[in-house]
Formats: structure tokens, C-alpha cells, sequence
């Protein structure tokens, strides 16, 4: 699904209740029944499993609750039943209100003799090995509280037995939009499919627990509709990217791709700024300067003999008196928060009007004196990684929290921010841009420095940060993606990032896995 909205296109994460309204719109304008789009989702989910298992004698459990997530459970059975799997298939009975559309499919079920077993107690409870497979169709979209009484102990049992277990739509138990209360009410699935678009809750750290891989599947919701609602939150994936980049004409020179200044680097402390200004050169900055501590100088002009280097106090940064005029500037990694570097900074900060690119200790020295940010160009760019991010906006009770802090620091500042972490991602005032790229090979020193430089180099080339934002974090990831099928994560370091981005660029233009919705 495609965006119009924002400038630009991207793939929408909608809320529980707008899923239920696109479906709603999707009866209504595709002259659709709603038992037909239950056919059509669960057939979909069917075909997965089919297509791997190749009607292997594998014991299958298939728990459906009466809603139309067990729907589409009874429609999964019912295909399982017909290419003569080994199935079981349980109605776990914890309400009498059944949908209409899992009435009909229970039918279905029934009439071609395969009663399914209800469970409404602990004492139905039915065997589950290990090597078996269950299929968790007890509920998805609808979930109105979290799960009690035997339902509970049923996840519990499921989640105990370690068996692969494939959620539709959701794990059951787990808010799309909203944090778990009780961690034993949720289902630790192993594969998730759901329907449409990605949920927020799956992007979060704080659901690692219950959300280990999953994949989008369409099932073809009006998009016209789904536009007509104007979602915030937006994942970012290769076809979101890919119209975002800024070819080169044969007249340009290097004054056209702009002038980065990365500041930065404190004695013991010059590797963070150095990556950070090898990253912005890497990225295409036309020129890049990097202003250090004196003990930086030489370590930065024989690393990097394309920087132009000036220099600050012998071991810190004080003065910030640089004569550079860049298009940008990138600056905190290594910088430490010495009193001297602070006051250097404040004064810094009250003077400058070019682009901000701000990380590390500079995040940090504005944490120690707030109005700072009172200071800082508009849209400029603030990279914390977790503790940076909560000496910022403070404790948060979760992760809906966290998002909604820092939702509210970037709409009272107008200035960017991207939280750091498996799922980066970049707050715009009330608008998220979830990234899908990257895996832990990137938890490893530097990496964030890095991040900084291709961002800064970006906008040094007249990206606007929104774009260098995104494009930066989606291109960060992808490097560590690629070199997984050469390397292994233990020995790819911040410099690989580096080592990477030629083939993270050129994958932009490889036609092949465009749609990469999954995680
Ligand atoms: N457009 C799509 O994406 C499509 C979606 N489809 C499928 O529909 C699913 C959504 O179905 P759904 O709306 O019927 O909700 P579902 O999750 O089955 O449960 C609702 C029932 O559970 C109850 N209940 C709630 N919480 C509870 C709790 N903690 N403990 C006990 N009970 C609880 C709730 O009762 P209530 O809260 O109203 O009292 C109600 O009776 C969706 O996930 C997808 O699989 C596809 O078929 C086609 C296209
Ligand atoms: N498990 C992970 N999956 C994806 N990206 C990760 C993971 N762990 C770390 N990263 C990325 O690596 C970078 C780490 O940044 P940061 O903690 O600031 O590093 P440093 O301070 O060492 O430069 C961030 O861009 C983060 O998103
Ligand atoms: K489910």
C-alpha cells in the first residue's frame, strides 16, 4: 500500500480500529461479502503453510476463538482437512458470542464431518508436542482486554510446550495499539501473518517476547479508503527509498553535493568522530571538513586525507571557533561533557543558524540544560540511542509512552527525532517512520557515529532532513542486511557499514525484492 499523504510514498501501519474500518469500507465498495474476504485472507494463510510443509504428515493444531480470527482458523482447517493433513482443530469457547462468519465456517466444517473439539475448560486441554505445529487463531483484531481464565492458561500451555507456532494476524493477546498488562496472557508465536499492514506493537522492543518474525499479506483492502484516513505511521521499506534519491547531472561539481562539518572527538575519543566524518564523505558530501581537539589532527588527516581538519584546544572542545562555512553540521560524536566542552557548546549553539545534525554527548549536554533547544535551527536532527533518548524526554512508563514523549518533544521544538534501536525510528511532529532494514550485526561500537555522518552528508547533497532521515537509517540497516550473506555478524564492525554502502546504494536499483514487508 502505497501513500499519498506525506510527500511521498510509503507503506501505512494502521490502528485495530482503522483496520476494522477499511475492512467495513472494503465490504462496502468492493462488493465483497465479508465471509468471502475471511475465504480470500485465511486461503492466503493456508497457501503459506502449504507451500512450505508440501503436505508433510506433521500434527497440526489449529485453537480458533469465535470471532473472525477463529474464522479464518476454521477456513485454515478446513483447507488443511482437504489436502489430507493431520489436523485437529479446537473451538476454544470462551464466549457465546460467535461471529456470524465463524458460525458459517463451523458449519462448513461440521457438514464435511470434521467436528472440531471445544474446549472450555483446562480439562480439554489437548496434547501438544513439540515437534507438532499450532496454528493461534484464537484472537486477532478484536481483542478488547487481555485474556483470563482458562483462555489465559491455554496461551500459557501453548507457550510452554515451545512448539512453532504461526499466529494469524495477531499472537493472540497482543494490542495493536496499547501495551501488554499481563506478559502471560500473550502468545510467543514463532511466525506471524498478518493481514495488510505491519501493527505497531510488532515494531516495538518492549513485545520481543511475542513477535519473533512475520510477514504482510495483502488481502486487497480499498487503498483509496485506507488513503482517506490519513494514517500518521508509515514503514519504510526499499520501495519507499528508492524514489527518494538524488541522481547526479554530468555538469555538477563538488560544490554542488555541499560542505559537512562534523564536530566532535575528545582525547581517547577521536575514532567516534572520525567514523563520523569518513561516513559523511562515504555518503557523497562534496567536501567534508571534521574540527577537533589538537590531538585529533594528525590521526584525522592521515585517516582520511580527503577531510580538511581545524582544530580546537589540545584534548577538548572549548572555543568552537571554527573559519569553515559548511552546509551542515554534524556534531557530538566523542565529544564528551566536560564543563569546558559545555560552556564552548552553549555558546556555540546560540550562534548558529545552519543545519543541525545533533548526537551522542551533544544529546547529552542538552539534556543537562534543557532551553538549549530553544537554540536550535528548525527540523534539526536529534539521534539518540536509548539512555541518550530518555535523559532527553525523561522516564517512560512503556513504549506507546516513549513514542508519545517524544511525539510531543519534536512537535514542541519542530525538530527531528530518530530513536535508535532494532526498528529505528524517525518522529516528525505526530508523524512515525518505522525502519525495516538492519539486525544486530550493528550492535557494535561506532555503529551510531556512523548513522550521524551519512545523515549529515546527505543533507550537505540538498536532501531535506526528512529524506536524509529516512533514506540514512534505511541505508545504515541495509549494509548490515547485505553483509550477512558474506560476512557474520560477530565480525562486521562500524567501518563494514562503511565497507557496505556501495551495495546497499546499488541494491536500490536491483528490480528483484522490492516488496520486502516482512521482518
Ligand atoms: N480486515 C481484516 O483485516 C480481516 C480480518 N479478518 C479476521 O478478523 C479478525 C478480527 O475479528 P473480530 O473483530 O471478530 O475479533 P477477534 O479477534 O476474532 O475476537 C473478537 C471476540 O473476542 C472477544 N474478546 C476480545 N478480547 C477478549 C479477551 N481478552 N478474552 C476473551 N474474549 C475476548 C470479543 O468480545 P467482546 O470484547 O466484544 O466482548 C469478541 O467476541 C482479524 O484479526 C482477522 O483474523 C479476516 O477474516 C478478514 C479480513
Ligand atoms: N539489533 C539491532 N538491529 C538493528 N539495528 C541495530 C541493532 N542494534 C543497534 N542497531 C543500530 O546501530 C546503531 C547504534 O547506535 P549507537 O548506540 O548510538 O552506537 P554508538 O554510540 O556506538 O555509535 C543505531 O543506528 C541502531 O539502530
Ligand atoms: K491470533
Amino acid at each position: 500500500m502505497r501513500g499519498f499523504f506525506y510527500y511521498f510514498y510509503a507503506m501505512y501501519i494502521l490502528t485495530s480500529n482503522q483496520i476494522k474500518q477499511a475492512d467495513q469500507a472494503t465490504i462496502e465498495h468492493k462488493n465483497i461479502t465479508s465471509l468471502e474476504l475471511m475465504e480470500h485472507a485465511a486461503t492466503l494463510c493456508f497457501n503459506w503453510l502449504h507451500s512450505r510443509l508440501q503436505g508433510q504428515n506433521i500434527e497440526i493444531h489449529v485453537f480458533c476463538g469465535i470471532g473472525n480470527n477463529g474464522g479464518d482458523g476454521l477456513v485454515i482447517a478446513r483447507h488443511l482437512f482437504q489436502h489430507g493433513y493431520n489436523v485437529h482443530c479446537y473451538i476454544v469457547n470462551f464466549s457465546d458470542k460467535r461471529s456470524d462468519d465463524f458460525l458459517t465456517n463451523y458449519n462448513h466444517l461440521k457438514e464435511l464431518g470434521e467436528w472440531p473439539t471445544v474446549i472450555s475448560s483446562e480439562k480439554d486441554f489437548p496434547k501438544v508436542d513439540f515437534e507438532d505445529i499450532v496454528i493461534d487463531a484464537i484472537l486477532g483484531n478484536g481483542l478488547t482486554r487481555k485474556p483470563a481464565g482458562f483462555t489465559k492458561n491455554l496461551i500459557q500451555y501453548i507457550n510452554s510446550t515451545k512448539v512453532f507456532t504461526l499466529a494469524i494476524d495477531f499472537p493472540s493477546g497482543l494490542f495493536s495499539n496499547a501495551s501488554v498488562i499481563d506478559k502471560d496472557s500473550v502468545l510467543r508465536a514463532g511466525h506471524t501473518l498478518t493481514f495488510q499492514t505491519p501493527k505497531l506493537a510488532f515494531l516495538l522492543p518492549e513485545n520481543k517476547n511475542f513477535i519473533n518474525t512475520w510477514e504482510v499479506l495483502d488481502i486487497g483492502l480499498d487503498e483509496n479508503f485506507i488513503e482517506s484516513l490519513k494514517p500518521t505511521t508509515h514503514y519504510i521499506t526499499k520501495n519507499d527509498v528508492i524514489p527518494m534519491y538524488q541522481s547526479r547531472n554530468k555538469w555538477d561539481h563538488k560544490g554542488t553535493y555541499g560542505h559537512s562539518l562534523i564536530i566532535g572527538g575528545s582525547f581517547g575519543k577521536i575514532g567516534a568522530v572520525t567514523l563520523t566524518t569518513k561516513a559523511a564523505l562515504k555518503i557523497g558530501s562534496g567536501l567534508v571538513s571534521a574540527y577537533v581537539p589538537k590531538c585529533g589532527y594528525n590521526i584525522l588527516q592521515i585517516s582520511i586525507p580527503e577531510a580538511m581538519v581545524e582544530v580546537d584546544s589540545d584534548k577538548l572542545l572549548t572555543h568552537y571557533n571554527f573559519k569553515t562555512k559548511p552546509s551542515v553540521i554534524g556534531i557530538g560524536p566523542g565529544m564528551g561533557t566536560a564543563e569546558q566542552t559545555a560552556i564552548g557548546f552553549e555558546k556555540f549553539l546560540k550562534n548558529n543558524k545552519i543545519p543541525l545534525v545533533i548526537d551522542a554527548d551533544a544529546i547529552n549536554l542538552i539534556a543537562q540544560q534543557p532551553t538549549l533547544i530553544e537554540y536550535v535551527p528548525e527540523k534539526t536532527i536529534l539521534t539518540p540511542h536509548p539512555k541518550e533518548l530518555q535523559r532527553l524526554v525523561g522516564e517512560w512508563k512503556n513504549d506507546f509512552d516513549k513514542l508519545e514523549k517524544v511525539i510531543s518533544y519534536s512537535l514542541k521544538h519542530n525538530v527531528l527525532i530518530i530513536i535508535k534501536g532494532a526498528h529505528t525510528t524517525i518522529v516528525d511532529g505526530g508523524f512515525l517512520f518505522v525502519n525495516s532494514t538492519g539486525n544486530p550485526a550493528l550492535a557494535t561500537a561506532g555503529s551510531g557515529d556512523v548513522l550521524t555522518g551519512i545523515i549529515t552528508g546527505f543533507i550537505a547533497q540538498g536532501y531535506s532532513p526528512l529524506k536524509a532521515a529516512i533514506f540514512g537509517v534505511y541505508l545504515h540497516g541495509k549494509t548490515a542486511d547485505i553483509a550477512l550473506q558474506k560476512t557474520s555478524y560477530e565480525t562486521f564492525t562500524s567501518s563494514s557499514i562503511l565497507e557496505y554502502l556501495p551495495d546497499a546504494i546499488l541494491d536500490l536499483f536491483n528490480q528483484e525484492n522490492t516488496s520486502s514487508q516482512e521482518s
